[in-house]
């Protein structure tokens, strides 16, 4: 297996404000503000080793930079989502032609499928998937048929208090399930579960080497892990959250790609 540490990410729409919000009241955002805490997030990534890739911008699509639901990554096959917001759909074009220029093998979610790629967690070779607002079951049916023969083993759970699985649970590198329970609809769905003091410091991005990108509005749940043993790596992205967005949807990491 080939590991590679490349980043798919899209700059920010000057239409952010107008995105989507569905479990939260909606707040003013500031592009500006925006797009500095977007530019300090791709340089987080890159001074830990990451070598980022620009899709395309769609400035029409408010929603654009949480490119992370364009798609579904396992080894070197992308399964391209069919967003179930409607006005995201035509984010997922140049998402696919980026990482189809990377060596990607592409394949599609049809009609009538839905599924983002917030909805899907993957740790080692065990593929979660939220049933939830975004991810219909038509959509797991073919996110099973994409990557169970590639060896995933894919594992549907509920999601329905928040916007999708990664918003409430994402895992630590050994494993470990981390969700502010409040927000997760079954932490017994999860081998080892973890609780942590805030919403959003249930959001991680693994860096590689025990750290962790994480928001900077989760400093008690940063202090948690760093009593593990791990090394939080905090930024602050604040006007994405107001978005609904959270650090994992800013990206899309391909970790084996055949480079
Ligand atoms: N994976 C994610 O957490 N994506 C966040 C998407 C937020 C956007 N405002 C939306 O509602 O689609």
């Amino acid at each position: 297996m080939t590991t590679s540490r490349i980043a798919l990410v899209r700059r920010p729409s000057p239409r952010l404000a107008e995105g989507l919000v569905t479990h939260i009241d909606r707040k003013p955002v500031d592009a500006a503000l925006a797009l500095r805490q977007w530019e300090a997030y791709v340089a987080a990534l890159k001074t830990h080793g990451w070598e980022t890739v620009e899709a395309d911008p769609v400035d029409a699509c408010p929603d654009g930079v949480f490119v992370e639901d364009t798609m579904v990554v396992h080894r070197n096959v992308a399964l391209v989502s069919r967003p179930g917001a409607e006005s995201r759909r035509p984010e997922t074009a140049a998402a696919e032609a980026a990482v189809t220029a990377l060596g990607c093998s592409v394949n599609r979610v049809r009609e009538p499928g839905t599924l983002e790629g917030g909805d899907v967690l993957k740790i080692g070779d065990t593929v979660y998937v939220g049933r939830g607002g975004r991810t219909n079951g038509e959509g797991v049916r073919q996110l099973r048929a994409a990557f169970e023969p590639l060896g995933a083993r894919v594992v549907a759970v509920p999601v329905s208090k928040v916007l999708h699985l990664k918003s409430a649970v994402t895992a630590l590198p050994d494993g470990t399930v981390i969700g502010y329970p409040p927000l997760v609809d079954d932490p017994a769905a999860f081998p080892r579960f973890l609780p942590v003091p805030e919403e959003s410091g249930a959001h991680v991005v693994l860096l590689g080497g025990g750290r962790l990108l994480m928001a900077a509005s989760a400093p008690r749940s940063a202090a948690l892990f760093a009593d593990l043993g791990y090394t939080p790596v905090p930024v602050d992205i604040g006007e994405f959250e107001k978005m609904e967005g959270c650090v994992t949807c800013l990206s899309v990491r391909l970790r084996e790609l055949y480079v």
